[in-house]
């Protein structure tokens, strides 16, 4: 079971209009990753996830989820499926649990009352449970929305930008639980613009410009794509060696930024630093975060 990809995109286009939204989109998502799909602001994310959802048809090409055409097969997709969506949609005339029952029995989940609680528990909704969703705050909702995502124990769930507008403690506890069910099998499939959230939690990362995919790597293999290191120290006496001139960055307040172009520079600075006789009073390797990586391809490709 493990080698059907839980989401496999191919050739993939979406035009609106002659926005050409997709441009031939190539993506598979194994089963049990923790993948983050990263872009600015109209690079497509969206509108991929719309396609995987049955919500929008592409123009061209294909996709699937746990081995589920999205077209073909809808109803096995939908099932396979769990999306949060990145706009706050409810009924505004039933309660959170009555909600979260009518979703189940789209499903055709008549006795799923242990299921829906544990989840509301997770997301601590129960005591908002016979609240009209009308009447809860904007990060309530989102949560009602994660908890409908996941009625039917999905597979596959995919977040659209799930912590935005959404106060820090919510995000935590949001990210505990969706790492549970990340340990316990559930592909997770991420957008987001808080890289550092996408740092911390994501194993693989695609990134989107303008409908094409521009990166994808682990995120460890993108974070050591960017050779450079600085290391920040300050000396005394506040004198470099005249053999590391070329590697400074800057030298402000006695503070020198050296350029390391891999981690095994180091042992060659410092070993020029102690035959210059300097001592180092304070020393700090500063690695480049994804934001940095992003910035990056974003800014080349
Ligand atoms: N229904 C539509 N009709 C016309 N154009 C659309 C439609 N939906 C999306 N687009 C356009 O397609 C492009 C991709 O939009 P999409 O929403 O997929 O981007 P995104 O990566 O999700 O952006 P964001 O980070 O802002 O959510 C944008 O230029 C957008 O304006």
């Amino acid at each position: 079971m493990g080698a059907t990809p839980a989401i496999l995109v191919r050739r993939l286009h979406k035009h609106f209009g002659s926005l050409h939204a997709l441009q031939g989109v190539d993506l598979e998502v194994r089963q049990g990753e923790f993948f983050a799909l990263l872009g600015p602001n109209g690079a497509g994310k969206t509108t991929l996830i719309s396609i995987l959802a049955g919500l929008t048809r592409a123009s061209s090409g294909s996709a699937a989820v746990m081995g589920h055409d999205v077209v073909r097969d809808y109803r096995a997709t939908r099932k396979a499926l769990g999306v949060v969506p990145q706009e706050l949609v409810y009924d505004p005339f039933f309660t959170v649990r009555e909600g979260l029952r009518i979703q189940s029995g789209y499903f055709g989940l008549r006795r799923n009352d242990d299921w829906i609680d544990e989840v509301m528990a997770n997301l601590d909704l129960l005591d908002k449970a016979d609240r009209n969703m009308r009447t809860l705050s904007g990060g309530m909702k989102r949560r009602v929305l994660v908890a409908q995502a996941l009625v039917h124990k999905p597979p596959v769930m995919i977040l659209d930008e799930p912590t935005a507008g959404v106060d820090v403690e919510l995000r935590q506890s949001l990210w505990a639980f969706i790492r549970k069910l990340n340990e316990g099998g559930h592909t997770i499939v991420l957008t987001t613009h808080y890289l550092e959230e996408a740092q911390a939690l994501c194993n693989r990362v695609a990134m989107l410009k303008q409908g094409r995919i521009v990166a994808l790597d682990s995120t460890a293999n993108l974070l050591n794509s960017i050779a450079e290191r600085h290391l920040r120290i300050r000396i005394t006496p506040d004198a470099l060696p005249a053999g590391l001139a070329a590697r400074v960055v800057s030298h402000i307040d006695g503070l020198h930024v050296l350029a390391l172009d891999h981690y095994a520079d180091l042992e060659g600075v410092l070993a020029q630093l102690r035959q210059a006789g300097v001592c180092i009073q304070e020393m700090e390797l500063t690695q480049p975060d994804l934001e940095d990586v992003f910035v990056r391809i974003m800014g080349a490709s």
